[in-house]
């Protein structure tokens, strides 16, 4: 297939294995290009993005999809050897989604003079949570993410919000480094059972899958805990005049419901971070005692600025509870975005 083919919806996208045939697909004057960047095996959740992709770009724009399994990003050797590559299919998904391009190239295309000596460093909100778990990852992901910025030169990039650490970072680089392009958080894409769409979910058996639900599960019962506990509130600061209406209670030897009263108007104006965790943390506690087990690698609940956690005196504002857990051999990551004090 010829580069100069874009830009033909509805067709097999232009596939493009290097950097001279992605400078030499033509983009129409004024269209607006917008990239998805992937590691191929493409999935629903890759398809959503794609899709918002389109949209964005609108008719006359163009979408290009990036396929590229980037080694700096990987610690265990182990995890990229058995990454799935899958460009055929790939290139199924992506056409059907309105990709007008596939930007396919190899390792050597993207690092012609072997691993770079110059690299983005992630700074201090690269070295939490995921950072922490697998050293160098964010700095070999941002690399690679600047370098395909560059080739591509898109007015808009989109990035999902399953991997919120990775779509901050990026957001930051953007924004420290004045990369001049528009970053879109895309939300997380589930299967009917909760569990998030990931290219790793097809390791899983069906045992291991049961147990990896308790991820999902444990962010719903989290989310579940801190709206209750607002609804509570809520009801308390929408009573006028609860206060009075105790004395008043009180005052006809009402005690029994002059108790209850108080009770609704001194509840606390949110779950509070630590009733949040907690309710996330027993659903993970019940799924470590499973076969096979749930190994819990992580459970926080995070700043999305800067991925620092919340005190558990903070009852406003945003936050992400995220979490990170091995079934057998394999790792998968959830989270959640919570906001806390909505109703108030
Ligand atoms: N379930 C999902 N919902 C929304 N976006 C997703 C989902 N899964 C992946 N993405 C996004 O797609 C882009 C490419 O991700 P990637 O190719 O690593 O897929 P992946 O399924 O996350 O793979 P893995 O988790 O196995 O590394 C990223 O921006 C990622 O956040
Ligand atoms: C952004 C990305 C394509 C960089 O390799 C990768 O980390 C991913 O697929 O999320
Ligand atoms: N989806 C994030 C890329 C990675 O796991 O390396």
């Amino acid at each position: 297939m010829n580069a100069q083919d874009s830009g033909t919806r509805g067709t097999t996208p232009s596939l493009l294995h290097t950097a001279a045939e992605l400078d030499a697909l033509r983009r129409p004057a004024g269209a607006r290009r917008v990239v998805v960047m992937t590691m191929g095996a493409l999935h629903e959740g890759h398809a959503t993005l794609i899709r918002t992709a389109r949209s964005a770009a609108g008719p006359a724009g163009q979408v290009v999809v990036t396929v590229f399994v980037n080694p700096l990003q990987f610690g265990e050797a182990a995890d990229l050897d058995r990454y799935p590559r899958t460009l055929h299919a790939d290139l199924v998904v992506a056409a059907a989604a309105g990709a007008d391009a596939v930007f396919a190239p190899s390792v050597d295309e993207v690092y012609p003079g072997g691993e770079p000596q110059v690299r983005i460093t992630a700074g201090p909100m690269g070295e939490r949570l995921e950072g922490a778990a697998r050293p160098g990852h964010f700095d070999g992901m941002l690399t690679v993410v600047a370098k395909l910025l560059h080739l591509t030169r898109p007015d808009e990039a989109l990035y999902g919000q399953k991997d919120a650490q990775q779509l901050a970072l990026i957001r930051r680089m953007v924004r420290d480094l004045n990369f001049g392009v528009e970053i879109t958080g895309v939300a997380t894409v589930r299967d009917p059972d909760g569990l998030a769409l990931s290219s790793r979910n097809r390791f899983l058996s069906a045992e291991e899958r049961r147990t990896a639900l308790a991820l999902p599960r444990s962010l719903f019962a989290a989310r579940d805990r801190l709206a209750a506990q607002q609804a509570l509130h809520e009801r308390a600061t929408a009573t006028t005049a609860n206060a009075s209406r105790v004395a008043g209670l009180a005052a006809l030897g009402e005690s029994r419901a002059a108790a209850d009263t108080q009770a609704v108007t001194l509840a606390r104006p949110s779950g509070g971070p630590a009733a949040v965790r907690a309710a996330a943390r027993l659903v993970l506690e019940d799924a470590s005692k499973e076969q096979p087990p749930l190994a819990v690698d992580y459970l926080a609940l995070v700043d999305p600025a800067d991925f620092t956690e919340i005190p558990d005196d903070r009852e406003h504002g945003e936050a992400i509870l995220a979490v990170a857990a091995r079934v057998g051999a394999t790792r998968l990551i959830d989270n959640i975005p919570l906001t806390f004090g909505a109703l108030t």
